[in-house]
């Protein structure tokens, strides 16, 4: 649930006046205040509105909720905000949590709650933004607070991120349709259910956080692994439907909080011991929701909490595909149109061939493309920095097994390729490749060296930046000279999705049959969720719907 309130001055006129602080005061009308089992003040009834006012009178940021906004008399409830808490159960609806000492001994703290009924989500969110930008300001004994309108407080989400990405993404993620793809990746869904129900012992009686809950399923599951109790967190209009989809399983939804908001903005009443979520995208960090996961880390979970998934790993090797090159390079042959009616298209022919090369190709691969043993990259979501996904450079360095004409780099984020054998799970196992607009050649035995680097943008995707270099061969190669260096500018935000089936094989003239340690069976294992990279996940997919 959340929470809304109404801005106006002390005239109480209403919510068609600007907002406006007097002497450093702020008033919001409410539908009501209702103080959670409380014997010392008796719960508002929905026919007396009741007026919530921020101010610093003694110096300390305070929230009193008066019966009536003329009221200047003692108020019915008094919150001080520096020790309180305000979270979302609904569209207008919120709870407030402080702390409160008992009438009989000052030594022992209690917890108070007030439920607070807003007019409008318009109104819950500004006095969201309110209420944090009082406790923040006001916790400085004294300190005075800016005349005038308060802005909204923006989060770390909103500086980093483009307003209209943002608004696009959670809008998706607000469908149900969208959900629905996940949840009918089998594969995916499964190793989750599988890992959570495997590693009950780490859920019984723990309190979890579900990171962009979407749907509310992980934290379903993790209601049935026996969590005390789990935050659902999602930020988009999902956040209603899993409060539906919670609702609808009562055994398991008393212990599962829906709140509506984003992990870099919500406040939570306790830590977790555990975060779950499932936050990785194409080449594991398209979208930028694995920043996010980072920040509930540090925001939510207590020291020795854990995280499922706990690692990702960014699987890659060289490939050769002349089909796909071919493919790639044709698409600009449009260009190359000397009279297209009356007009000369080819100034524009080498843009367009650069460009189509911007796009990294996501589609299912047969392994054998692959002309190298792949490497890996791990990203430990325990440990790294949120900054530190704003930019991941990954040094390259492969040695070809056979000889072939290198179109570029394969990445994947599980662990074993997909195979085109029988008997492989029916689930899209997307992979995603950059090629060179200009190939190398390499010998088998041959070194390939480079460098993979990703820079975050603000639209929640990523900047590729791919270099292979393929060293000198025979004679002179002791001196270390560099034949042949391609580099490629890509955006993982727009790729090219060639979704259809595995493309077949054919195996070029030049190259050898070798043994790729990748053309096994998928074999998906899901005893421990430390190894996300077992994990199946749908968002490449919901990617190519997002465009
Ligand atoms: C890949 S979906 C996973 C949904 C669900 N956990 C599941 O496994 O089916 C990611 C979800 O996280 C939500 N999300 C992304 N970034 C978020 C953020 N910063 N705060 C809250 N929710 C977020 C999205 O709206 C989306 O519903």
């Amino acid at each position: 649930m959340e929470a809304s309130v109404a801005k106006h001055n002390n005239n109480n006129n209403g919510n068609k006046q600007p907002l406006v602080q007097q002497q450093q005061q702020q008033e919001f009308a409410l539908v009501s205040v209702t103080e959670l089992a409380s014997s010392s003040s008796p719960p508002s009834s929905p026919s007396s509105p009741v007026t919530a006012r921020f101010g610093a009178d003694n110096g300390v940021a305070e929230l009193r909720f008066h019966r009536d906004s003329k009221s200047t008399g003692a108020a019915a409830i008094v919150v001080e905000l520096q020790d309180a808490q305000l979270i979302k159960l609904g569209p207008v609806q919120s709870i407030c949590i402080s702390d409160c000492s008992s009438s009989d001994t000052v030594k022992e703290k209690y917890s108070r709650g007030v439920t607070i009924q807003f007019r409008n989500e318009e109104e819950s969110k500004t006095f969201h933004c309110s209420f944090q930008q009082w406790k923040k300001q006001g916790i400085v004994q004294g300190a005075s607070l800016p005349n005038g309108v308060i802005e909204p407080t923006k989060s770390k989400f909103d500086d980093k991120i483009e307003s209209s990405s943002a608004k696009m993404y959670f809008h998706y993620y607000g469908q149900l349709l969208h959900q629905q793809n996940m949840l009918q990746d089998y594969v995916r869904t499964g190793t989750y259910y599988a890992a959570v129900i495997e590693n009950r012992a780490d859920f019984i009686g723990r309190v979890v956080v579900d990171v962009g809950a979407g749907s509310g399923i992980l934290s379903l599951f993790a209601a049935q692994a026996g969590a005390k109790h789990v935050y659902a967190v999602e930020a988009s209009e999902m956040a209603e439907y899993a409060r539906k989809l919670i609702a609808g399983n009562p055994s398991l939804g008393d212990r599962i909080t829906v709140i509506k908001g984003k992990v870099e903005d919500v406040e939570l009443p306790e830590k977790a011991d555990i975060l779950i979520s499932e936050p990785m995208g194409t080449l594991l960090v398209n979208e930028r929701m694995l920043e996010s996961y980072v920040i509930a880390r540090d925001r939510f979970l207590t020291p020795n909490g854990k995280m499922f998934p706990t690692v990702g790993r960014i699987h890659m090797a060289p490939f050769s595909d002349e089909y796909l090159f071919i493919e790639i390079a044709n698409k600009s042959l449009f260009w190359q149109q000397r009279n297209y009616y009356g007009v000369d298209l080819t100034p524009l022919y080498n843009s367009a061939f650069q460009g189509y090369f911007t796009q990294p190709v996501v589609d299912a691969f047969d392994p054998r493309v692959l002309v190298a043993p792949a490497i890996f990259h791990v990203i430990n979501f325990t440990e790294i920095k949120e900054e530190d996904l704003y930019e991941i450079d990954i040094p390259l360095k492969f040695i070809a097994s056979v000889g072939a004409r290198v179109h570029g780099l394969a990445c994947c984020t599980v662990q074993r390729w997909l195979t085109t054998a029988p008997g492989a799970p029916t689930t899209h196992w997307y992979q995603l490749r950059c090629v060179l607009s200009q190939p190398l050649y390499v010998m088998a035995g041959q070194e390939i060296t480079g460098r993979l680097r990703m820079v975050a943008h603000n639209a929640q995707s990523y900047t590729i930046y791919l270099t292979l270099s393929v060293k000198m061969w025979g004679p002179g190669a002791e001196q270390g000279g560099i034949l042949q260096t391609e580099s490629c500018k890509l955006d993982l935000k727009e790729p090219y999705y060639r979704m259809s089936q595995p493309q077949a094989y054919t195996m070029a003239q030049d190259q050898q049959p070798h043994q790729s340690i990748h053309s096994q069976d998928i074999n998906i294992q899901a005893d421990d969720l430390e190894e996300p990279e077992l994990i199946q996940h749908l968002s490449q997919n919901l990617d190519a719907q997002l465009q």
